[in-house]
């Protein structure tokens, strides 16, 4: 068993799994465990956790980890945290009892209010000081909806006996015992109450969703110590926590996306493509995020991100709700049987469409079906939608932040399928390459924290580390490529002329 402090520990605290990843110096796996948790949907587009039940499969993968990477806890320099983002919880600031389940990213609780608060100057105030929009995605929203739903929560709040956290928060004021209520920027800057220029909760933004700020979190820098986990709950050890990020903030510094220019993304549950650029916050004009990439030191580096709600999940559905494959990677034999897409298109839009489209009250749509469709067509067009979604996003970063794309750096479980990630290449007529490392995510905290506790040196270190596992080259000629994607922009037409009500 090693002695020298050389271990990182990852947490990453994703939307339907936590993972607990040990890495070594060089950035290696050496242990990890992963724990599913109940996905409660309410009603129709809505989606909740239990705020005790992430932190138990927390606490559980942590101990399972250590013990499947065979490393002493003495050996661990630092603990990071990486979460999904925007997920709500408010909880008792004396008891810790959470006064609902938390409210899920994807979900829409808060649509409705949404479009009440709409209007050009409450739209202009929220872009300009955040960089996002309103929409139901984003944690204050959901504040607001707890307010107006749940009983004496707003009361409570106002009173100072609440405490309101993404999901980071909930973990590092569990962890340290009540002791510390922290967030970083990058989660902090997912509220919809966070200057993401001038840096500091905005008392504009506070007062338009009604939130007392006595209920925030402090808001912190990424790489740094916020505290000490309980030595109960690491094998007598208080190791720092010293690493926090968003997910797919975390993701972008896993891929040592460092430059501005250089781009990453996601494939998960939902899709999420992020590129860099630099200390400068632009604001999107084609319905791009600007979001921050991390703070390290006195230094911020901003991203444009492109969220897609469904992504990975719609393979889920093939297999889970529709029962049409044995498992996810199935997926891949069907769509090279196919051919082709046969004229098929699916618009997985089950929560809506987010990025460039934002649009909440539109639901899934399937396009051209014929007698002739088979399994394998569904399949294909299931996979494909994925590849399309990412280039709806990608014309619009190209467009907002006047950089071409030399390569997009891809991971999460889906990118794991070779037809997908080829036929990204094939839509996007740019490399796709895939790192040795799909879990960058952890990665990416890993190194935050290990940056923090003195693992590794600087970014160059980082970098060099960074291996690739292989190169998808576009294959495609431009004719079909740009017939396919026509096919494509006039099913998420159709589908928009499609309302629900939400
Ligand atoms: N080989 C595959 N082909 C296509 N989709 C896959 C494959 N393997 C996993 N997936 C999809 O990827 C998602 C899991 O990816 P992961 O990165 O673990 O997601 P998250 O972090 O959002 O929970 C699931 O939605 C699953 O359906
Ligand atoms: O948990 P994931 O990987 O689906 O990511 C969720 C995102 O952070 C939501 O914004």
């Amino acid at each position: 068993m090693s002695r020298e402090r050389d271990h990182i520990v990852a947490i990453d605290q994703g939307t339907t799994s936590s993972r607990v990843m040990v890495f070594d110096a060089e950035g290696r796996v050496v242990g990890k465990a992963q724990r599913e948790f109940e996905q409660i949907f309410p009603r129709p587009g809505w989606v909740e956790h239990k705020p005790r039940e992430i932190l138990t499969s927390v606490l559980v993968t942590l101990t399972e980890a250590m013990h499947n990477a065979e490393v002493d806890a003495s050996s661990v320099a630092g603990i990071g945290i990486t979460n999904q983002r925007e997920t709500t919880v408010v909880w008792d600031r004396k008891t810790g009892e959470p006064v609902h389940n938390a409210i899920v990213w994807q979900s829409r609780h808060s649509a409705e209010l949404c479009r009440h608060m709409r209007n050009s100057e409450t739209e202009k105030l929220v872009r300009e000081r955040t960089g996002l929009l309103i929409d139901a995605y984003f944690s204050a929203t959901k504040i607001k909806w707890l307010f107006a739903n749940v009983e004496g929560v707003r009361e409570r709040a106002q009173k100072g006996e609440l405490l309101f956290g993404t999901i980071d928060s909930w973990l590092v004021w569990n962890l340290t015992g009540g002791q510390v209520h922290v967030t970083d920027i990058t989660n902090a800057s997912r509220t919809l109450l966070y200057d993401i220029h001038r840096q500091r909760w905005d008392d504009d933004l506070l007062e338009l969703f009604g939130v007392p700020k006595s209920m925030l979190p402090e808001v912190r820098g990424c790489s740094e110590e916020y505290g000490r986990i309980q030595a109960k709950h690491f094998f007598g050890h208080d190791v720092p926590i010293c690493g926090i990020a968003g997910d797919q903030q975390a993701a972008l510094f896993g891929q040592a996306c460092f430059e501005p220019g250089m781009a990453k993304n996601t494939y998960g549950t939902g899709c999420f493509l992020l590129m860099h650029t630099g200390e400068e916050a632009r604001i999107s004009t084609h319905g791009l995020l600007t979001t921050p990439a991390w703070r390290i030191g006195d230094t911020t580096e901003y991203a444009l991100e492109g969220s897609v709600f469904v992504a990975g999940s719609v393979v889920q559905w093939l297999r889970d709700g529709l029962r049409m494959l044995g498992k996810a990677s199935d997926s891949q034999a069907y769509a090279e049987r196919a051919g082709d897409n046969d004229g098929v298109y699916m618009v997985p839009a089950f929560t809506g469409l987010g990025a460039p489209y934002w649009q909440s009250d539109v639901r899934g749509a399937i396009f051209g079906l014929s007698r002739g469709t088979q399994k394998e067509h569904f399949i294909r067009a299931a996979l494909e939608s994925m590849a399309y979604q990412t280039r709806d996003v990608l014309d619009a970063m190209q467009q907002d932040a006047g950089i071409e794309l030399k390569e997009l750096r891809a991971d999460g479980g889906a990118i794991a399928n070779d037809f997908t990630a080829q036929f990204q290449a094939d839509i996007l007529d740019v490399p796709v390459i895939r790192p040795k490392i799909n879990e960058t995510t952890a990665l990416g905290a890993a190194y935050l924290a290990g940056l923090a506790a003195g693992v590794w040196r600087d970014r160059e270190e980082i970098a060099k580390l960074w291996a690739l596992d292989r190169c998808f080259t576009p294959q495609m000629n431009s004719v079909r490529r740009e017939a396919l994607y026509s096919g494509w922009q006039r099913a998420v037409e159709a589908t928009m002329q499609y309302r629900v009500e939400d």
